[in-house]
């Protein structure tokens, strides 16, 4: 027996030693899941199983190659290669590959990315006639996706009147037909989006028996991590694939089920016993990455939370710092803090830039941290901002090769027709969009038909739109005989595109050169790494997948030391030495559009848990007094997670009664970033911002009514205290006896401005706030 088995504890051990059969792993974080799954699979080969026959399903291309390099130091690295690990996204794209003719679809279909999906949709509600501010591109994408993702097809939508009548009542009526369109269009141009790589594996697995007994006698083993977050469309994959020999085995936490929002269903882990006969549960304790601190710390809070299967979590590893509160005036100033506490741990404690995390909850926050971190010369990389491959350049490069592959891509050639300029106008475009829906066809078969369509396009132009069409014929011959390199190359020079970035000679324009060398580097490293693979030749249809599917979280490099910003959802399964939460505020986070029902608001106290459980050494929390949202100035209120903490575990770096109002500071205008004027016009009576700038709730609540859970009518988190009245005493948690001075606001937005025995005067939100009326 190999050795690799003593690095587990016995509870870990047990999963990885299961033999056939369907087991979950249901365990708090940082207690060693991932783990468990990377060994089994490892000690499934060392027991003989042919890596050809083992699925792995991971969170991130990256956890997935980190698993092979594990389990490649265990079994060797020839064996490792040939298992199939990836995202279900990334893992299913390459299934459809060999079987999309089943499904109409050429085996080079292109992957729309959420951007392209965006634009087509845009372009078909402009072509329809709709108004956009109603039929607003982005929720209707959204909508859209998450049809799909409960496997609402097109035809299902319209069979369903509950679904069609939401949609008039939202006064979009013709939802359905932009759906329709929207999958034809695609369709047409050999293109899936992403929801397609799911949607289409289960049709494929519902509607060919032969191709799922196929797979599922290909993947006698499957193994998903984060299983907690699963969609319906995902959970009917793996169900469908593990029927036959049920060797299933999941690995999760239901208290990080984070990704509702999308779709992901949290009872696929509660109801997994009753999905498969004589399943073996398996529940691990222990944490081995977090101080003893962090690990009661989190514990406490998730404690909150009424739904959540019961669980322990304890640690042996040292007792560590409490976690820090940091208040600041600014979220400015907030970024500073941050900035300076980075470099002061990095130099006290001799550390790696990388050791640190910066985590928010909306990508918007990253502004401020980014501007401090740069100005203390700190380099670090965002996570999940705009991604290299989203990138306009790249995107135009990517654009010409996606129509060598198919040059029905509608979404690249009208990004490219008339890139670098060539004359080609927009009129064209549309008279050829036309023609391309009245024929059925694509654009560039309407364009490679030209003269014999009647099209009513001058022949200057009609020439120009037969040069296009012969250089991308031209760069098509030229990819059959060269790798994807040479080829990325030729096109990058040919098309002008690098001229065209050249000529513009400013410091943009130079950049995004560079952008494209360092593209063409990108793929020219793939086109030798794939060389190495089994089942991978290094051709331009493998790249250009891997590139739809790839995050900037799998782009890492080892040998790149940055501090890593990004957004708590982006943070799951990774871990930190030293993690920064920043902008603990109400209606931040938790976020306000999540305060609804108890079940959204539980979602939040989950994402703060993920947060928490990030960090190995010490953990950071900061909020601010005031923050630039909606493009206003507002008085933030700290988050009431902060509140939820055990005492213990925390240690206030500023302390609450310390006088340090804002209201002052801003006076004496110590400050420079706040805005006096500004402060004057925006600062709303009850410290929130008017309604009317708010995020369109309503819409977004109408966006989720597929999740069953939220429909519900009964669902108000908390309840206003209507007693309360100016003059009477009261008693808070963590402020101590105070009076209240006046009452304002009505509703949600209820407010009492106390005057604490301490010396503070506060204001806070009656719905969250813990007061107690004393009687006098
Ligand atoms: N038996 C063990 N001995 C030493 N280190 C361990 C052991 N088990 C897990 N670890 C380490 O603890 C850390 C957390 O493990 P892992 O990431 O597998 O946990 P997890 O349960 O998947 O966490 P999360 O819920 O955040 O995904 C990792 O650094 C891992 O290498
Ligand atoms: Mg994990």
């Amino acid at each position: 027996m190999s050795t690799f088995l003593d690095e587990l504890n016995d509870a870990q051990r047990a999963p990885v030693l299961h033999k056939d059969g369907p087991l979950m792993v249901i365990a708090g974080a940082g207690s060693g899941k991932t783990r468990v799954l990377t060994y089994r699979i490892a000690h499934l080969m060392e027991q003989g199983v042919d890596s050809f026959n083992i699925l792995a399903l991971t969170f991130t291309n990256k956890a997935a190659k980190e698993m092979k390099k594990r389990i490649a130091t265990i079994v060797g690295n020839s064996e490792a290669k040939n298992l199939w690990m990836g995202t279900f996204h990334s893992v299913f794209a390459k299934l459809l590959r060999f079987e999309s003719d089943k499904l109409g679809y050429p085996s080079n279909f292109t992957i729309y990315d959420t951007q392209d999906s965006q634009r087509l949709i845009a372009s078909i509600i402009k072509e329809m006639g709709l108004d956009k501010d109603i039929y607003k591109y982005k929720q209707i994408q959204n909508r859209i996706s998450s049809y799909k993702n409960s496997l609402i097809t097109v035809k299902a939508y319209f069979q369903n009147p509950e679904l069609v009548e939401a949609d008039a009542m939202a006064k979009r009526p013709r939802l359905g037909e932009i759906y329709q369109n929207y999958v034809e269009r695609c369709f047409k141009a050999g293109a899936m989006d992403f929801d397609d790589l799911l949607l289409r594996t289960n049709e494929l697995l519902t509607r060919f028996p032969e191709v799922l007994m196929k797979y599922q006698e290909r993947f006698k083993y499957i193994l998903v991590d984060e299983y907690q977050d699963t969609n319906h469309s995902q959970y009917l994959i793996v169900k469908a694939l593990s029927d036959r020999y049920q060797n299933i085995c999941v690995v999760g936490d239901d208290a990080q089920s984070i990704y509702s929002f999308r779709g992901a269903n949290i009872s696929n882990i509660l109801n997994f016993q009753r999905d498969y006969d004589d399943v073996a549960v398996y529940r691990l304790e222990q944490n081995y990455r977090s101080t003893k601190n962090i690990v009661n710390a989190a514990n406490s809070i998730i404690a909150k939370n009424k739904n959540q299967l019961e669980k322990v979590v304890w640690t042996s590893n040292d007792e560590g710092n409490p976690i820090k509160i940091h208040r600041s005036v600014t979220d400015a100033e907030e970024g500073r803090y941050v900035a300076s506490s980075i470099f002061e741990n990095r130099m006290q404690h001799q550390l790696q830039n990388g050791e640190f995390t910066v985590l928010y909850r909306t990508n918007s926050q990253s502004r401020a941290i980014e501007d401090a971190l740069r100005k203390r010369d700190i380099p670090y990389r965002i996570y999940g901002g705009l991604s290299f491959y989203q990138r306009k350049e790249i995107k135009d490069v990517l654009a010409y090769l996606r129509m060598v592959i198919n040059p029905k891509d509608e979404e690249a050639l009208k990004r490219i027709i008339n890139f670098p300029a060539r004359g080609i106008g927009q009129t064209t475009i549309d008279k050829l969009v036309v023609a391309a829906n009245h024929y059925g066809r694509s654009i560039f078969e309407v364009m490679e038909n030209l003269d014999k369509l009647q099209l009513k396009i001058n022949t200057g132009t009609q020439r120009k739109l037969e040069d296009f069409v012969t250089m991308i014929k031209s760069f098509q011959i030229m990819n059959e005989g060269s790798d994807a390199f040479t080829l990325a190359e030729h096109v990058a020079k040919k098309t002008g595109l690098l001229l065209e970035f050249k000529k513009d000679g400013t410091p943009e324009g130079i950049a995004r050169m560079e952008n494209i060398e360092e593209l063409l580097n990108g793929i020219k490293d793939f086109v030798e790494g794939q060389k190495e693979l089994a089942d991978a030749t290094g051709s331009l249809t493998e790249f250009l997948e891997d590139v739809a599917l790839a995050t900037d979280m799998d782009k890492e490099t080892a040998d790149d030391d940055r501090v890593a910003l990004m957004t708590i959802h982006l943070a799951k399964g990774l871990e930190f030495p030293y993690v920064y939460i920043v902008g603990m505020e109400e209606d931040l986070f938790p976020s306000a559009m999540s305060m609804n029902t108890r079940s959204e608001l539980e979602e939040e106290r989950r994402l703060f848990y993920v947060a928490l459980t990030r960090a190995e050494k010490q953990a950071y929390l900061t909020y601010t007094q005031n923050r630039y949202r909606w493009g206003k100035l507002i008085d933030a209120e700290p988050s009431r997670f902060l509140e939820e903490i055990d005492e213990k575990y925390v240690e206030n770096l500023t302390p609450v009664n310390d006088g340090y109002r804002y209201k002052s500071m801003i006076d004496a205008n110590i400050f420079g970033e706040v805005d006096k004027s500004k402060l004057r016009l925006s600062k709303p009576t009850n410290g929130t911002p008017p309604t009317s700038q708010r995020p369109n709730e309503n819409q977004l609540r109408k966006l989720r009514r597929l999740k069953p859970e939220l429909s519900s009518p009964s669902s108000q988190t908390n309840v206003v205290d209507t007693n309360l009245s100016a003059g009477m005493r009261v008693n808070h948690t963590r402020f101590g006896k105070g009076k209240v001075l006046k009452i304002e606001g009505v509703g949600n937005d209820k407010k009492a401005e106390i005057q604490f025995e301490q010396g503070d005067v506060k204001k806070l939100l009656l719905r969250f706030a813990k007061l107690e009326i004393l009687e006098d």
